[in-house]
């Protein structure tokens, strides 16, 4: 059904860890990062129409019903961000029917729940606080999590502090993403605390100018890891499983975990090779959910108006 034309919806996409190094962590128990990240043109979908009276959300989509489990639906980050862009705008969050369509898995190291709180702030700022900069959409967004940011941003970037530096970098080479999650939800706190080592090196520094070919982005990546990988591991072992199958299948360039996990990724040069692996794994682990998509999203509203 075409969109009639006072609905506006937005793509919320992926959020993929290429690298994430724990620096050490801040006195109230937040952690500093060092993370490379991207966004890959798979997502979830939020949808806005305006409605006679109220703030109501509903899911749809194939984790609607996860989503229902993990969590109470008034705490769904989705009605969080427009209650908290309403409270900023001095208005009340009324007369809107939100709509997200999940089709992220939940608690999954994409950053699922942050980016579709953040295709909320996009939405909803165009229609209450269309001057409201950039820089205040994401102070507003930090408070409803460390990712929000760099999900504001959109864009492959270097991540510090707890998440809220966001230094934007040239495009990174063209690439095809593998994104493999085993079913099993990790709860980002758990696997910060599980931690034995905080005061990691940093990133390697990043080439000027950015990356020449996909040789020289996996080459880099080699000399860098996840941090979060080995505690995620040993409290959910099938993490361990992925990374080894994706592995067995060439050819991939790199294989690992994204964020807290339990996604992993694999970077592979094209669709079709991304393609032919995908349907090798679903034979093996028919379970799984097994995505691949091109490394960038195509930003703005998910239907192009
Ligand atoms: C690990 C990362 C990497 O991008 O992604 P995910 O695995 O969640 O996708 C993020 O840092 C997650 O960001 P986000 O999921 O928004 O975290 P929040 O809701 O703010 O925090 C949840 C909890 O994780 C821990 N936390 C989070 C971020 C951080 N830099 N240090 C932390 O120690 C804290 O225990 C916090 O209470
Ligand atoms: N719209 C949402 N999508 C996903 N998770 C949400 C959402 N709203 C609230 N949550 C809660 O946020 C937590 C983190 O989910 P998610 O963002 O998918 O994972 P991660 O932080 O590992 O990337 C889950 O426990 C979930 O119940």
């Amino acid at each position: 059904m075409a969109p009639s034309s006072a609905e506006r919806r937005r793509l919320a996409p992926a959020k993929v860890n290429y690298a994430l190094h724990v620096t050490g962590r801040r006195a109230d128990g937040y952690h500093l990062i060092d993370s490379l990240v991207g966004f890959p043109a798979i997502g979830d979908t939020v949808t806005a129409r305006p409605a006679t009276e109220g703030l109501d959300l509903v899911v749809t989509g194939p984790f609607a019903e996860t989503l229902a489990e993990a969590g109470n639906m008034a705490e769904n980050l989705v009605l969080q961000a427009a209650r908290a862009l309403a409270h900023h705008a001095g208005i009340a969050p009324q007369g809107l029917h939100l709509t997200l369509e999940k089709s992220l898995p939940i608690a999954a190291g994409i950053g699922g729940g942050s980016s579709d709180a953040t295709a909320t702030l996009k939405l909803l700022r165009d229609l209450w606080a269309p001057a409201l900069a950039d820089a205040e959409l994401a102070r507003i967004g930090l408070a409803l999590g460390a990712d929000l940011p760099m999900c504001l941003n959109g864009r492959p970037a270097r991540i510090t502090g707890i998440g809220e530096t966001v230094t934007t970098i040239p495009p990174l080479p063209d690439h095809t993403l593998l994104l493999v999650n085993p079913g099993t939800c990790v709860a980002t706190p758990t696997i910060f605390k599980a931690l034995t080592q905080r005061d990691n090196p940093p990133l390697p520094d990043l080439p000027r100018g950015g990356f020449d070919s996909l040789e020289e982005f996996v080459d880099w990546l080699g000399e860098t890891r996840n941090d979060l990988e080995p505690p995620a591991i040993d409290t959910a072992p099938v993490i361990g499983e992925v990374l080894a199958a994706l592995r067995q299948h060439q050819p991939i360039r790199l294989a690992r975990m994204s964020g807290s996990g339990a996604t992993c990724f694999a970077i592979v040069d094209n669709p079709v090779e991304a393609g032919e692996i995908a349907t090798r794994l679903a034979a093996q682990h028919p379970t799984w959910w097994i995505r691949s998509a091109p490394a960038t999203s195509s930003q703005g509203t998910a239907d192009g108006t």
